[in-house]
């Protein structure tokens, strides 16, 4: 039997359900956000959550609630720190003495803790070494660890699973939205614009983080692995806005950049903006999308040194003036006035450094640095320049936090070790000591449950453009075994590949529909202003397919997406997770993940189809629902360190190849990896009939020269 269609039927495909309609990404939003919880834990919370209420309803204010969290110590705490909390957020915080009330009704034991971060799926652990880790037993179950008297001291007699249980940390859940004012005694006016978004349950992640970062222990360093969609925007820009809006109300004076977030993508770092200003409404803080030309930095005496320099040197290259020119300009230009600045790596280092004419400048006021998408901003691509942004922010209280799907063990080290030197090389210390911790939700780089993977094997370039064009035409859905209802985006390894597939497939959507204009293709080499318009256009729904590379592999959140097609399969597993993961966004069901592989591919595919296993076993389910079959993935071979690591800078290599155009055709080299339904044989024969009208004009311009042909310009030939 051909192999090939062995590999085909190993992926079990089963024909979509007109049931699985009404419940599609884009019908709207899922009654719960949460990907996983169990019935006893829901039966817990509420429990919690109604004794509140209950308790709310006899004080008549629900605001009463004592902050408590501290995941190194005990519950309580003292009555004053929660009112100076509450002053120090300002006049609209003021809460009365009655507010600082301890209660012990709404204060988790340790066991509730646990049973509700477990069925979470919520790990905390703490990453510093062993000999930083103030152990202070919280413990009522474990009464072996009440016998321990100081881990510090045992540290080096502890074996691996006590040393990792002495990580493990058990902070208190957030339950509901409305203990970020009664509890954590945020800004109201944020904790309004929180409500205004309608979020009724908060995420797993926001469950997890916004305590440990609003909590009245010393805010830690945090690294953040969480689900695609699972909302971790929410949870940094919270904890971001109220630390800004309670330095403004202690440190009236001080004006300049608080925070910076940074983002791999101008897409990306444009949507959190948009997000940000939903929140900050009212508070008074101001978030600002880093351009050119803007000011951000203190350049101290380094720039005013270089412009002399420059000037003295002014003989010398046209670059040099240009240079020159840009730092007197920049000189002149005020540092602008934004309390939290959102910016691609770049951007901001060459804003730091006047486009590398100067050493890099400080941003000394900046105590919290966001890097959303952090393995990627720290990978070799982006490294150099996150890690300047990093050390140019130089306050010794500076908190950093990591966030992203998927993170790799290596950007834990490279974290530990620039906290660390950053610190040794300020020669600061900071005012209070603080923990690095580590918060995952679910299982570490992994996709999310709740969306149907499809992995479909195409033999061909031809048998994937094939393929596709059966998900676009309705009529021809009923034959395939994929339902793939608009609006989706369609996935390519490069851009001409994608502005190839976009204008092979500009044409299949019947006028009526609307035709060419409801398909798009966006990449980096559009301007500006295209790829606005775009992705405004797709968000409006004028769009409905968007042909795209890794560009929009990350972050940006198209809610109602039903579909993600990898047209070509993506370089790596963590590239997975992000690509389907714009789908199925804040719990939807729903959403489809189709990826087509050839021939070439079968070396790569088998970190995509571990990827999509574990995916449904996260899910539960019967067996028999897995769509990867065992053996497939036994089948599949593995790939070597090596090719994986070249795979990923730059995937499949026969696909690297620009695309030749038809008259560059040798036949030969790229033709396989083509983008096109026409067969080679089609090829070959357009190319002899090209090849036949030429020799024919040439023979017609030949006779014409020797005055053998009486009326050489009536023929225009045929034009191909
Ligand atoms: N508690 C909530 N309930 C319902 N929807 C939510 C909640 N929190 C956030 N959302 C919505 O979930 C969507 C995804 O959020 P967000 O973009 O922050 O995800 P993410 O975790 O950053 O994903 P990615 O890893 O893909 O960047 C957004 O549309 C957001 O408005």
């Amino acid at each position: 039997m051909d192999a090939f269609r062995l590999l085909t039927r190993s992926t079990k495909l089963k024909p979509a359900s007109s049931a699985s309609d009404s419940r599609l990404p884009s019908t709207g939003k899922a009654a719960n956000p949460q990907l996983f919880r169990t019935a006893e834990t829901d039966k817990l919370e509420s429990a919690k959550n109604g004794k509140k209420r209950k308790r709310s309803a006899a004080v008549q204010q629900d605001e009463e609630d004592v902050p408590d969290l501290d995941f190194f110590s005990s519950n309580k705490r003292p009555a004053a720190s929660v009112t100076e909390t509450a002053v120090a957020t300002g006049d609209d915080e003021k809460v009365s003495a009655q507010d600082a009330v301890s209660d012990d009704d709404d204060s988790m034991d340790e066991v509730e803790r646990r049973t509700i971060l477990n069925s979470h799926k919520i790990k905390v652990t703490d990453m510093r070494d062993l000999e930083g880790i103030q152990v202070q037993p919280t413990s009522t179950t474990d009464s072996k660890k009440k016998k321990k008297k100081s881990k510090k001291e045992e540290a080096p007699t502890l074996s691996k699973k006590e040393q990792k249980r002495a990580r493990r940390l058990f902070p208190e859940p957030l339950l509901n939205f409305k203990e970020l004012r009664s509890k954590y005694k945020i800004s109201s006016r944020l904790a309004e614009n929180v409500a205004e978004q309608g979020f009724t349950v908060p995420t797993e992640v926001q469950l997890g983080t916004l305590p440990l970062l609003l909590g009245e222990s010393s805010e830690p360093d945090l690294l953040v692995v969480a689900p695609t969609g699972s909302g971790k925007t929410l949870s940094f820009l919270i904890p971001v806005i109220n630390k800004i809006v309670r330095h403004h109300h202690s440190n009236p004076d001080e004006h300049g950049i608080l925070s910076v977030v940074v983002a791999p993508t101008r897409e990306l770092a444009s949507q959190i903006v948009n997000e940000g200003r939903k929140l900050v409404a009212g508070t008074g803080v101001k978030i600002t999308l880093m351009r050119k030309g803007m000011r951000v930095g203190d350049y101290g005496d380094a720039g005013a040194n270089v412009l002399e320099e420059n000037n003295e040197e002014s003989s010398g290259s046209e670059d040099e003036e240009a240079e020159n020119k840009l730092a007197k300009e920049r000189a002149n230009i005020p540092v602008t006035k934004s309390d939290i600045l959102v910016t691609t790596p770049l951007m901001l280092v060459n804003a730091l450094s006047a486009n590398r004419t100067t050493t890099m400048a400080t941003l000394p006021l900046v105590r919290s640095l966001v890097m959303d998408e952090a393995d990627v901003l720290l990978d070799p691509l982006f490294r150099e320049q996150t890690l300047d942004i990093w050390k140019s922010c130089s306050h010794p209280d500076l908190r950093v936090g990591l966030w992203s799907a998927t993170m790799g063990s290596n950007i834990e080290d490279l974290t530990k070790s620039t906290i660390r030197e950053r610190l040794e090389d300020l020669g600061q210390k900071p005012s209070a000591p603080h923990a690095l911790l580590r918060l995952v939700v679910g299982l570490k780089d992994s996709a999310i449950p709740n969306i149907d993977h499809k992995l479909v094997y195409a033999a061909t370039e031809q048998g994937k453009l094939m393929g596709l064009r059966q998900l676009l035409r309705p009529a021809a859905a009923s034959a395939s075994d994929i339902r793939l209802r608009p609006p989706f985006l369609i996935f390519t390894q490069t851009i001409p590949r994608a502005v190839a597939l976009h204008s092979e497939l500009k044409y299949d959507i019947p006028a009526e529909a609307g035709g060419s204009s409801r398909i798009a293709v966006l990449h980096s080499d559009l301007s500006d202003g295209q790829r606005s318009d775009i992705m405004r256009d797709f968000r409006k729904g004028e769009i409905w397919i968007l042909v795209t590379t890794d560009l929009l592999a990350r972050g940006v959140d198209f809610r109602g997406i039903n579909g993600v097609v990898n047209y070509d399969i993506p370089n790596s597993a963590a590239v997975y997770v992000h690509r389907v993961g714009r789908t199925g966004r804040a719990g939807r069901e729903g959403g489809i993940a189709v990826t087509y592989y050839t021939k070439e591919d079968i070396p790569y595919v088998k970190s995509i189809a571990n990827i999509i296993d574990v995916s449904e076993k996260l899910r539960g389910g019967e067996e028999g629902d897995k769509s990867i079959q065992k053996w497939l993935l036994d089948a599949l071979p593995n790939l070597s360190k090596n090719s994986k690591k070249d795979m990923k800078r730059h995937g499949v290599k026969a696909r690297q190849a620009p695309r030749l155009t038809d008259k560059e055709d040798d036949g030969k080299g790229a033709r396989g990896m083509r983008i096109s339904t026409k067969s080679g044989f089609e090829r070959r024969m357009e190319n002899n009939k090209r090849g036949a009208i030429e020799a024919s004009r040439n023979r017609k311009a030949a006779a014409a020269a020797s005055g053998n042909v009486s009326d050489a310009g009536s023929w225009g030939g045929l034009d191909d």
